[in-house]
């Protein structure tokens, strides 16, 4: 399972930024920003983006650290590695961010490293949440904050039906002209299995977490999980 879910994001590497734009009318950039505050992370911190892809959360967390701060972006696509490391050429006024090919899983990191966390449209994607939340918190310092973005199934059977309508109408026809089909739609069934903010809450607060708040956003299509280290 984790190769082919890693193939998905080496094939769609070059166009995710583009189609994540277009797709989310550009929303996106909002609900990453508004993750990264709710990370905490401030200059100066040593700080971990899971599941980076091609870098959002990592160069905002960058910019947020600041040239006395380190950032690591953490992913096991190397495709999508490829186009972070391109960014990150382009990015000015960022420091520099450490890029490492690993599954976080099995985070090659020793415990009690890093400030704050985050983790963008990861969660849902590994194969074993409590295991990837364990992971997380073994690294992170004590008190420090981790959040963590993703979709969800609304709660109200209107937005539910809307967010089924926009993904079979709209993400999927156009990933389908770029020859992605298959590749977006198992966004759907990834949704299903998905836990409820509840759930994820719960699963966080079972693996050692002293708090866990779940925000839902984007009308409660999306949500972030803010978790704490004691
Ligand atoms: C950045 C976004 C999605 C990242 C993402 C996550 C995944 O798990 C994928 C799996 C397979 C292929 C691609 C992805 C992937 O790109 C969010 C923006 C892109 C979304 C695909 C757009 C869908 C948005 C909501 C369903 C509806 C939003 C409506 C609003 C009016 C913009
Ligand atoms: C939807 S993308 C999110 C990328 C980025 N965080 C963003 O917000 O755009 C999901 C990423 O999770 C990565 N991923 C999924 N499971 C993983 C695992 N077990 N270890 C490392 N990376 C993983 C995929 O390779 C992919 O790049």
């Amino acid at each position: 399972m984790s190769d082919e879910i890693r193939n998905i994001f080496d094939r769609i590497a070059p166009i995710y930024d583009q189609l994540n734009d277009w797709l989310s009318l550009g929303q996106h950039r909002i609900w990453k920003e508004m993750t990264v505050k709710w990370s905490e992370a401030k200059a100066g911190d040593t700080c971990l983006d899971l599941c980076c892809g091609s870098g959002d959360l990592a160069f905002r967390l960058a910019r947020r650290v600041g040239k006395s701060g380190q950032v690591y972006g953490v992913d096991f696509s190397p495709a999508q590695l490829e186009i972070a490391k391109e960014r990150s050429q382009s990015q000015y006024q960022t420091p520099p961010i450490t890029w490492v090919e690993a599954d976080v899983l099995n985070l090659p990191f020793e415990d009690n490293k890093f400030d704050a966390a985050t983790m963008g449209y990861g969660l849902r994607n590994v194969t074993d949440i409590q295991r990837s939340l364990k992971e997380l918190h073994r690294v992170l310092k004590k008190g420090a904050k981790a959040a963590i973005l993703d979709f969800h199934r609304p709660k109200n059977s209107t937005v539910r039906s809307f967010q089924q309508w926009y993904l079979d109408h709209l993400v999927v026809p156009i990933a389908e002209q770029m020859g992605l089909k298959e590749e977006y739609a198992y966004i759907s069934p990834s949704l299903d299995r998905f836990p409820s903010g509840e759930k994820q809450v719960e699963t966080a607060l079972a693996v050692g977490f002293a708090t866990a708040t779940h925000y839902p956003i984007a009308n409660d299509m999306m949500g972030v999980l803010v978790v704490t280290k004691i």
